[in-house]
């Protein structure tokens, strides 16, 4: 059974693939925060601008197997005409990797999608993920060292130095590095911050949330 929050087909609005044609499968549920926002202030995670509570949003449900799920997110591609090629879903959350398994993957495979992940890396990635983006949250456990594209939200309360942790971060092996200003109260504070820091440091490069700009999902 896999529980999804919402299902939609949109651009890829951050890092690397960004303004990509994509299917959207939110994941309901998170390991570093419930979703209430009674329980924000205590949690892992305090920062996220999503609600991944429930399956109560566009498309969500909740779906039995493995096949009714990849044959739903078959029919949100072609809902907006697209051909078979090209075929590219994003599976995010919440955190995805609660849920994502090998059965999903291979049913996805089989109709031939190329499979993303958007991950706070702390739980293993399966085998067959095609793209994996890692968003590492401050006091979590970060285990997976080594991805497509790392793209880290600043600045987060309990990092001790950004620039610490980005010399560390450029040491590991990801082949692309983004710095993504957080949004809230502060978000063109931390548009600055993230600009500044990608003059000084060039491996990283700048990812806007371009969706929230142009106002799609
Ligand atoms: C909602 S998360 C879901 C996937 C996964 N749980 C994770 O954290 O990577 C999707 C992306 O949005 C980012 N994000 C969440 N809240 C944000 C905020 N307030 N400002 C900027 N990016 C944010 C996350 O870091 C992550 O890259
Ligand atoms: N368009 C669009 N791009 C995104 N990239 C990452 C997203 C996410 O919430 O994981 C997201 C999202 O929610 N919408
Ligand atoms: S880990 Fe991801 S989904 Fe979970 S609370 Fe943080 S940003 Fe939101
Ligand atoms: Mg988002």
């Amino acid at each position: 059974m896999y529980t999804v929050k919402e299902l939609f087909p949109t651009l890829q609005g951050e890092g690397a693939h960004a303004g990509r044609a994509a299917v959207f499968c939110r994941f309901s549920g998170c390991n570093l925060w419930s979703g209430r926002e009674e329980d924000r202030a205590a949690a892992v995670c305090q920062f996220c601008d999503t609600d991944f509570v429930g399956s109560d949003g566009a498309g969500g449900g909740k779906f039995e197997t493995a096949s009714l799920l990849a044959d739903t997110i078959e029919d949100v591609w072609s809902s907006t005409s697209a051909g078979p090629q090209q075929r590219y879903v994003v599976f995010t959350g919440g955190e995805p990797l609660l849920q994502l398994d090998t059965a999903l993957i291979d049913a996805l495979h089989a109709k031939g999608f190329a499979i993303a992940i958007e991950t706070n890396g702390t739980i293993k990635v399966p085998k067959g993920v095609d793209w994996v983006c890692v968003s590492p949250k401050a006091g979590s456990e970060l285990i997976v060292l080594q991805a497509d594209e790392m793209k880290l939200v600043i600045p987060q309360a309990g990092h001790a130095s950004i620039e610490t942790l980005l010399a560390r971060f450029e040491k590991m092996d990801y082949r692309n590095r983004f710095l993504q200003a957080m949004d809230g109260p502060n978000l063109q504070e931390n548009l600055a911050l993230a600009v500044r820091l990608c003059q000084k440091r060039p491996l990283w490069r700048l990812s806007v949330q371009t969706h929230k700009i142009i106002g799609i999902r």
